[in-house]
């Protein structure tokens, strides 16, 4: 991204806070002119008392000092809290349009893209942005103002000694940025050997079962004693890096300072300044100090920052593939019948050199059981993406109930659709809130409806705090069968017009997941598609459609297809072997 462009893209961020930015950056100024005039004070104080000594008049001067002292320190406290403040607000904004531009994106873009890197993007790179926003301007504006406002009242003072005292400070950014850049890649290797770590734990703790069987403990607690040596290793860098740039930075301040003492005396003895005038001088020097120190850092982090904003807007740039048709037209779920209809439906993956599916033209009738067989990777999950357009069909090729489904309102479609896909994720949260996933607020009776179609309900009542147990990664581990029946009793749920099973009772056993979909073709009205290895169930379907290398190769009922030659025959006679055999 060009320069012009990323300062374009930093304004921005900026814009919905300007009101507290000019706030903060009015406070800034207002203590710089305090932290000015208080050194000038002290100066007219000495030179005052030195001069005519009265204890009541210091008295007044000290408690003027402490009254100043004290309002800087209220302003500093409100300028750092509402600029600090801009920076989490920016972050928190930032979080929130990545996750909401994200929920937008196709799943392939996730395919191609890894959630670490992601993850990554929305706090790292966020992270250097917030710190860009907040430490970066405020430690900018603060030296801006430090050096706009001391520096004409150091050379008001005295010229020479000002440009001698000051002469050495470059020295001290020289130093503050060759150091930073070290911190960075010392703070960067942290950082991995950090990660590092956390995977291995992640790892050895979901294969803990296999670490045991093939007795590999000894070698697991090597590999991360190696890991752990070098995160120590990392880590004593980056102190040793630390602890050595402060000691340097106050060495060059004290060297000034030798500078100025040196001198700022001989010319005190020759009349040139008044001991005020000296004591002026050396505040105003260590004044400069931290602002000029912070400026190396200030660097960093804004060149940093720049490179995360690239980061963070190239996730934005990324369009929807899969959006509303300009004049999409909008199907409400009751008028939906749940007609399917494929005319030379074809889908080529991105960088596939054959497509998945390849011309495919069948009708799916309201309220017809369907079922999906074929060999693996022969193109049946993506013929059940293609209907909710979880992949980027073309126009023309995909009907429901007559409309092209790339011009219904996508909402509408999903809505009509209730999907099982072949993992059966769930969320880490109770039982009922995975099943009531689309309403949150239904009725339990709803909810244990659900289950009882599913054939789940009599082992959920099992379960320790029954439909309030909770499951996915923070919960009780559940079996195969049971996660595939909750995600399916979570479709359930939604009652939708359209059915579409991925695979979804694999680890079902063959009586359970023929019952199951016994009872789903006495539902009426509803359109069910599923895709199945499991012959004993698909034989029960209306009709059977029969997949190979992304063509349908059949079709039909199991009566008819069994009376031809062809894939489904042969399918069904290694079934039934294996019905023998087992
Ligand atoms: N995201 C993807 N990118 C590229 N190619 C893909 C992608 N997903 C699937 N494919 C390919 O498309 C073809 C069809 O895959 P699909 O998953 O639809 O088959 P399937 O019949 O559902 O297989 P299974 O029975 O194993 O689930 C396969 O050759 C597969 O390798």
């Amino acid at each position: 991204m060009a320069k012009a462009n990323r300062l374009s893209k930093l304004i921005s961020y900026l814009k919905p806070h300007l009101k507290s930015l000019y706030w903060g950056i009015s406070a800034l100024f207002v203590v710089n002119v305090i932290g000015v005039y208080i050194p000038w004070l002290i100066r007219d104080i000495f030179d005052d008392l030195q001069a005519n000594f009265d204890f009541n008049r210091l008295v007044s001067y000290v408690v003027i000092l402490f009254v100043l002292a004290c309002i800087m320190w209220a302003i500093r406290m409100a300028s750092r809290v509402l600029i600090f403040g801009i920076g989490r607000q920016v972050e928190f904004d930032l979080k929130q349009r990545i996750f909401e531009h994200l929920l937008k994106l196709e799943p392939a873009y996730f395919n191609t893209n890894t959630s670490g890197d992601l993850i990554n993007r929305a706090t790292s790179d966020v992270d250097n942005i917030r710190r860009l926003v907040g430490f970066a301007i405020l430690s900018l504006i603060n030296t801006i103002f430090a050096y706009g406002l001391t520096l004409p009242a150091m050379l008001f003072i005295n010229v020479k000694l000002s440009l001698m005292t000051l002469a050495i400070y470059p020295l001290m950014l020289v130093t503050v940025q060759l150091f930073s850049d070290k911190l960075r890649i010392d703070q960067a290797e942290v950082q991995e050997k950090l990660s590092d770590i956390s995977e291995l734990i992640q790892e050895d703790m979901s294969g803990i079962s296999l670490i045991k069987i093939y007795a590999q403990e000894d070698n697991e607690r090597r590999a991360f004693s190696h890991k752990n040596q070098r995160l120590l290793k990392a880590n004593l860098s980056l102190a040793r890096t630390r602890n050595l740039l402060f000691p340097i930075i106050g060495g060059i301040a004290n060297i000034s300072l030798l500078v100025l003492l040196w001198f700022g005396t001989s010319d005190i003895e020759k009349g040139l300044i008044t001991v005020g005038d000296f004591i002026a001088l050396i505040i105003y020097v260590e004044r400069l100090v931290f602002p000029t120190a912070l400026l190396g850092f200030t660097i960093t982090t804004y060149q940093r920052g720049e490179v995360s904003i690239d980061r963070v807007e190239a996730i934005m740039e990324v369009e929807p593939k899969i959006k509303n048709d300009v004049d999409n037209v909008n199907l409400p779920i009751e008028n939906i019948k749940g007609n399917i209809k494929a005319v030379n439906l074809t889908y080529t993956y991105p960088n596939a050199f054959q497509p998945a599916l390849n011309s495919l033209n069948f009708q799916i009738n309201a309220g017809e059981t369907v079922a999906i067989v074929g060999l693996i990777g022969s193109g049946k999950s993506t013929l059940a993406n293609a209907i909710p357009r979880l992949i980027d069909i073309s126009q023309g090729q995909l009907f429901l109930d007559g409309i092209d489904i790339t011009s219904i309102n996508l909402t509408d479609l999903r809505a009509a659709i209730a999907y099982v896909p072949q993992d059966s994720f769930l969320f880490s949260t109770t039982i009922k809130n995975n099943i009531a996933y689309s309403d949150p607020v239904g009725e339990i009776t709803e909810v244990e409806y659900a289950a009882k179609q599913a054939q789940i309900h009599p082992e959920i009542v099992n379960f320790p705090q029954k439909y309030d147990t909770l499951v996915g990664e923070r919960g009780i581990a559940l079996s195969g069968g049971q996660r595939q029946r909750s995600s399916l009793a979570r479709a359930l749920y939604t009652d939708a017009p359209i059915l579409i099973l991925d695979d979804a009772l694999s680890s079902v056993d063959n009586k359970t997941a023929t019952q199951i979909l016994e009872n789903l073709k006495r539902e009426k009205n509803k359109t069910v598609i599923f895709i199945t290895h499991q012959m004993s169930a698909a034989q029960n379907a209306d009709r059977i459609l029969v997949m190979e290398d992304g063509n349908i190769v059949q079709m039909g009922s199991h009566e008819q297809l069994l009376s031809q030659e062809g894939l489904y025959k042969s399918l069904w006679q290694k079934h039934q072997l294996e019905e023998i055999l087992a």
